[in-house]
């Protein structure tokens, strides 16, 4: 895996999620998409193998921060906003992709996604013995979230790419918070922070039947 400067760490990342809830729990944008381009750089020192990934997640970033510095930046302060805008003013479609293919709504909903397969992974590595197999922890946490919306052919791919990843020791010791077993600390702290976004961005989606845009 390649260094990352010291500074840098899975603590900071993990606080920029936290930061994302306002006292009247909405999300801002702003730090979601903070807390994305540092998960961004921790996959990108993973290697190469993982570059299709990361080129996904780059371009839904970028679709967000273009809405946050359009004409119509005021609308997209929050996830809350957000949804209020699109829904109100039909720039979502939930029969077709095609008529909106870059609306916020649906870019946010796959990073959403993504976010509980980031969650269950960590708690697999935080809570699982040392030997434990990451390819098994990867693996299992992507069959119980992202895999459902994925097609056979990606699944595949990401699949054959799990069995790159490093061992659990490796993987602590990349967060850059000092030793495996400081690592493990720090997610017992910082993983209900992505929890709690990803419950509160649930619910509203929930409400607004919009889990499943196409
Ligand atoms: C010390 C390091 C700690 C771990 C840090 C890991 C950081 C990784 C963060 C996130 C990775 C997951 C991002 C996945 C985004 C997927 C979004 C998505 O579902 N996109 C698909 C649908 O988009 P549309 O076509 O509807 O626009 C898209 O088709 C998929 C493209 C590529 C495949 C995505 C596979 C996701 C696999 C998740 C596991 C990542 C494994 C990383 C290794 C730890």
């Amino acid at each position: 895996m390649g260094d990352l400067e010291s500074d840098f760490n899975l603590r900071v990342v993990l606080v920029s999620f936290k930061q994302c809830l306002n006292e009247k729990e909405e999300v801002l944008l702003d730090h979601y998409l903070t807390g994305w381009r540092g998960l961004v750089r921790f996959l990108n020192s993973l290697g190469a193998i993982f570059s299709f990934i990361s080129k996904d997640v780059v371009t839904k970033v970028q679709i967000l921060e273009r809405l946050r510095s359009s004409p119509q930046q005021e609308h997209y302060l929050s996830l809350q906003s957000m949804v209020a805008y699109e829904v109100g003013h039909q720039l979502v479609d939930l029969q077709r992709r095609s008529r909106y293919p870059d609306s916020g709504c649906r870019t946010l909903l796959r990073l959403h996604r993504a976010l509980r397969w980031l969650q269950l992974f960590l708690e697999g590595l935080r809570t699982s013995p040392e030997d434990a197999s990451t390819a098994v922890l990867c693996t299992d946490s992507y069959n119980a979230s992202l895999a459902a919306y994925h097609p056979w052919v990606i699944r595949q791919a990401v699949t054959m790419a799990f069995c790159t990843l490093p061992t659990r020791k490796v993987f602590l010791e990349a967060m850059n918070v000092g030793s495996p077993e400081q690592a493990v600390e720090m997610l017992g702290e910082a993983l209900p922070f992505i929890e709690h976004v990803y419950s509160v961005s649930q619910k509203l989606y929930t409400e607004h039947a919009l889990l499943d845009l196409p």
